[in-house]
């Protein structure tokens, strides 16, 4: 207080908002090149988090700090783990040089989450022949669908620098239909809705009733004597043609030729068709939710609460993860009220819902970043593949658009895809990346990184870590070494110490949160991956035993995908309970 200390409380709600995204950097960069500070673009959507100045995110290289070159395997990123969302497809190509292993490389299908631009279109010769009006008063064919949605999550095809801005996607994708107001004088064929007129063969000037616009092209038409009269049958299926109408707006303005079909629609973004998050939380703990409750339905059908009974259910508790204690609560939680008495599933899920709430509350916390620190430094630990570098991302893209001014630091220093993964979530976020050279000193590049970061007056640091197995001695050894580093800059550094695990890991994840805690300090925990087939139970053993922070729950990959842990909605959710 006396120190003008100024703590900001992060309680990230869901939003859902695409964090803005600056253009692509040039892969020659080792920090990402976009000029356009995009956060603040996203600080107008009015999160509170007031900085000492308007965030800039300067071109300035990282390699500022001595040794940072590009990571000797930019250029092909095959092997690369699949990236969140559409920045999956952009590294799809990253080799992986490093002997670790790359768990999630093949992923590809988030193919789905591009968006699809239209191509150029040119003539379909097969269409009928102009009737020939008068070319200045022509009908145009427009297409007004605004490029935002699709443009701005696609990536391009080829592996290329992630385009993510609207500006940035509205120049990386394939010609968009301009805005139906610019001048159209010279202007190609515009691209016609596959079902549209010109595709259905319709002659053009035929363009009653498909949109809005085409609604008063008609009137135009009439108005104009130069056109010549449609053929009768074109009204029919113009007015047959346009389905699409109802699901986009689309103004169509029919020229003097007629533009070959429009290519099928962009897929839907998957994320969409994943259902809300709690959707996605519920599906991933549906494998101990449906053994639990299946289980529970045996027990408990048509027998009391008894000795046997409460053995049975300690068991199949014990099974799902949730720990010795967890277990314990609940079986006394219920023979406190219900021994001897008939019991139905549905009220033995509801205690166990309850008590899991009640072991959960206390470290469902929000994030808080002391901005008394400048920067507040976040080093991110686990076992490789946990989800560190993607809630990373995930995380900056939050804290940017909230306004932050965020520095990444790719100290996973022993995977160029690592480094490349880094430094594509730092365009996306507009966050600067230091980066050094594949096999470089974790804990100088760290050093480095704060030095930049505090030059550069980041209000965050967010250090990524080489995944590590809790019992490779040396390589935790050299993690305590990361920390010991960032200590000289700042003897309370780092600040917070967030470790990863994976919700499909069991047991395990007990003694990884064990160990990375005595040796890095982790004061925070974000399980991921609840959305696959996860256990999840294990995060109550873990909260039961550690009484850490639960700060968020990775349930995908994209950049949304970090959602603030909510331990009723979470316990509900292994219960089987119905929200
Ligand atoms: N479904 C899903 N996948 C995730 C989630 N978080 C991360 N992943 C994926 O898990 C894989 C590994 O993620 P990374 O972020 O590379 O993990 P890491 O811990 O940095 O990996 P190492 O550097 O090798 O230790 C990638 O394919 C991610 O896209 C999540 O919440 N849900």
């Amino acid at each position: 207080m006396a120190l003008n200390f100024i703590k900001k409380v992060f309680s990230f709600g869901r939003n859902k908002e695409e964090a803005p995204a600056p253009e692509p950097a040039e892969e020659t960069s080792a920090q990402p090149a976009g000029e356009e500070p995009v956060t603040d673009d996203a600080a107008a959507t009015g999160q509170a988090f007031p900085r000492d100045g308007e965030m800039q995110f300067t071109p300035e290289t990282a390699a500022g700090n001595a040794g940072e070159t590009p990571a000797p395997a930019d250029e092909s990123h095959a092997g690369e783990p699949p990236l969140p969302a559409s920045a999956t497809d952009a590294d799809a190509g990253t080799v992986e040089s490093s002997p670790r292993n790359d768990d999630a490389a093949a992923d590809t299908s988030k193919a789905a989450e591009e968006g699809v631009a239209p191509d150029a279109l040119a003539s379909d010769p097969s269409l009928p022949a102009a009737p020939a009006p008068d070319a200045g008063t022509a009908l145009e064919a427009r297409d007004q669908e605004p490029s935002g949605t699709a443009a701005s999550e696609s990536l391009p095809d080829d592996g290329g620098a992630m385009q993510f801005t609207p500006e940035t996607a509205g120049n990386a994708a394939p010609p968009t239909p301009a805005p139906a107001d610019e001048d159209h004088a010279g202007e190609p064929p515009l691209p016609v809705d596959a079902s549209s007129p010109a595709a259905t063969g319709v002659p053009e000037g035929s363009g009653t009733g498909s949109t809005d616009e085409v609604q008063q092209a008609p009137e135009d038409l009439t108005a104009d004597p130069a056109i010549p009269p449609a053929p009768e049958p074109q009204a029919e299926p113009v007015a047959s043609s346009e389905p699409s109408a109802t699901s986009e707006p689309r103004r169509l303005v029919v020229r003097d030729t007629v533009s070959q079909a429009e290519p099928e629609k962009a897929p839907e973004p998957v994320v969409e068709d994943r259902g809300n998050w709690w959707q996605r939380l519920r599906q991933g703990l549906s494998r101990t939710s449906g053994q639990l409750t299946g289980q529970i339905t045996g027990i408990f059908t048509k027998r009391k609460l008894d000795e046997e009974t409460l053995e049975e259910l300690e068991d199949i508790l014990l099974q799902a993860d949730l720990g010795v204690e967890t277990a314990m609560r609940i079986t006394d939680a219920l023979s406190s009220t219900r021994y001897g008495k008939d019991i139905s599933p549905a009220e033995v899920q509801k205690v166990m819902a309850d008590e899991i709430t009640r072991v959960l509350g206390p470290v469902a916390r929000p994030l808080e970043l002391d901005l008394s620190h400048k920067p507040h430094v976040i080093l991110v630990v686990g076992v490789n593949g946990t989800g560190k570098t993607t809630t990373i991302g995930k995380l900056a893209a939050k804290l940017s658009s909230g306004g932050l001014k965020v520095t990444l630091a790719a100290g996973d220093t022993f995977r160029a895809a690592a480094i490349e993964q880094l430094k594509i979530w730092g365009e996306r976020t507009g966050s600067k990346v230091v980066s050094t050279r594949l096999g470089a000193d974790a804990a100088g590049l760290a050093y480095e990184a704060f030095e930049t970061a505090r030059e550069d007056g980041a209000d965050v640091l967010i250090i990524d870590t080489a995944g590590r197995l809790q019992n490779r001695t040396e390589l935790m050894d050299e993690l305590a070494k990361v920390v010991r580093v960032i200590g000289k800059l700042d003897p309370e550094a780092p600040h917070t110490v967030l470790q990863t695990l994976d919700a499909t890991t069991g047991q395990n994840a007990l003694n990884q949160v064990e160990i990375f805690k005595n040796v890095a300090g982790v004061n925070g925990l974000v399980m991921t991956k609840l959305d696959g087939t996860a256990r999840g139970g294990i995060l109550v053993a873990i909260a039961a035993k550690h009484r850490l922070p639960v700060y968020f729950v990775g349930v995908g990959e994209g950049v949304d995908d970090l959602e603030p842990f909510e331990a009723a909605d979470f316990a509900s959710a292994i219960a089987g309970e119905p929200k």
